[in-house]
């Protein structure tokens, strides 16, 4: 992504925006509220185009790529909350192999293999016939990361995924994440949880008020200093940052 800008209703979400996914590396976005991290999520995806600036996927601009292309390159793993139908865990993984079939409709026995294999992957074979609507929370977590996983890109792009989930699955998850990143994923999440991401990820993005406030490795960027500078009470986008969050 290379200084991205982009106006909604009037009023500038994003400005001059560059950042970078990397093959094996996990990238956290952090912002507070407001921040511009889900419209970047967004523009990743190729759901909005910058105004300003350039999404670049392998060399190419994002905003020449087919949606289907763009599905079997990059996945999404949406918060686990958001419902859906009652569908069987293994028909909400085989929805990560639409983009494979030729009517969008119909998945074959070899996609099917590839659902299994995921299910496999996330440990979650005992839950393929249960309806995706009666899991816990880090059940749900976990079979969206089956689908983004089973949809074959090498970049996942979750929003929030520890959003639900007890300590426990937290660790697991980003336990798994990292075991993802290991085996050459690209890995890039939004979280509200800065004291986590200092450990978690390789590397930080601090958005405030649309701008990278700061970015580099999660551990230098997000200590004390970096944490309350970037959570300060607004003081509007120029302010110099009002350390009133302290941290330890
Ligand atoms: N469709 C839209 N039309 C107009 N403004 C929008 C739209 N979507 C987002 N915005 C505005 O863009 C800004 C960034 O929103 P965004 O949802 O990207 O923030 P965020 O960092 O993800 O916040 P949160 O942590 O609360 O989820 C906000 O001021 C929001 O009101």
């Amino acid at each position: 992504m290379h200084h991205v800008g982009l106006d909604r209703q009037g009023r500038r979400v994003l400005d001059d925006v560059s950042l970078e996914i990397g093959a094996g590396r996990m990238t956290g976005l952090l912002g507070p509220n407001g921040a511009g991290k889900s419209t970047l999520l967004r523009l990743l995806l190729g759901l909005l185009r910058p105004d300003t600036g350039r999404v670049v996927l392998d060399g190419r601009d994002l905003s020449t790529c087919a949606r289907r292309e763009i599905a079997r390159r990059i996945a999404y793993v949406p918060q686990g909350h958001m419902s859906l139908f009652p569908y069987i865990v293994r028909d909400v993984v085989a929805l990560g192999r639409v983009s494979y079939s030729p009517f969008a409709r119909h998945v074959g026995r070899e996609d099917m293999a590839i659902v299994t294999e995921a299910l496999e992957r996330l440990s979650i074979s005992h839950l393929a016939e249960r309806p995706y609507t009666d899991l816990s929370g880090g059940e749900r977590q976990a079979v969206l990361i089956a689908r983004a996983l089973a949809q074959g890109g090498r970049i996942l792009v979750l929003d929030e995924p520890e959003t639900g989930l007890d300590y426990g699955q937290q660790q697991r998850l980003y336990g798994l994440l990292r075991e993802l990143a290991t085996d050459g994923y690209a890995i890039m999440a939004t979280t509200h949880d800065p004291l986590r991401a200092a450990v978690a990820f390789d590397h930080a993005v601090l958005l405030r008020h649309g701008r990278v406030m700061e970015s580099g490795p999660a551990a230098q960027v997000l200590d004390a200093e970096g944490i309350a500078r970037l959570y300060a009470r607004d003081a509007g986008p120029d302010s110099a940052g009002i350390t009133d969050v302290s941290i330890g």
